[in-house]
């Protein structure tokens, strides 16, 4: 039974290295569009963009059978996390 269990614990461990990549992914191009905003002159937060995102996460949360609430959330996590990582990118650059 204990080998059974740490198979699955593999399984768990190979998807949550694979989340943790695209978590990565999707933070490095924070550093591209705060730069393309700054450049256009337009804020850091963009609440259409983020309607549009979460009204999508939870299509696609009803689509695989994840509750909502949960995928709202994790995606409200990331997002606050971009625009952090936007506003330190543009101090770090602006006071160079
Ligand atoms: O697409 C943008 O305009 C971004 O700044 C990225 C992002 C996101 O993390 O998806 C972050 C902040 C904005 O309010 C909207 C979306």
């Amino acid at each position: 039974m204990t080998e059974e269990l740490n198979e699955i614990r593999k399984k768990i461990d190979e998807i949550d290295s694979k989340i943790l990549e695209l978590i990565a992914k999707r933070n490095s191009l924070a550093k591209d569009v705060a730069e393309i905003k700054s450049k256009m002159g337009i804020p850091i937060n963009d609440e259409e963009r983020e309607k549009y995102i979460y009204d999508r996460i939870r299509k696609l949360c009803r689509e695989h059978k994840v509750d909502e609430n949960i995928g709202v959330q994790i995606f409200k996590i990331l997002i606050e996390h971009n625009k952090h990582l936007q506003k330190q990118y543009l101090s770090e650059t602006q006071q160079k």
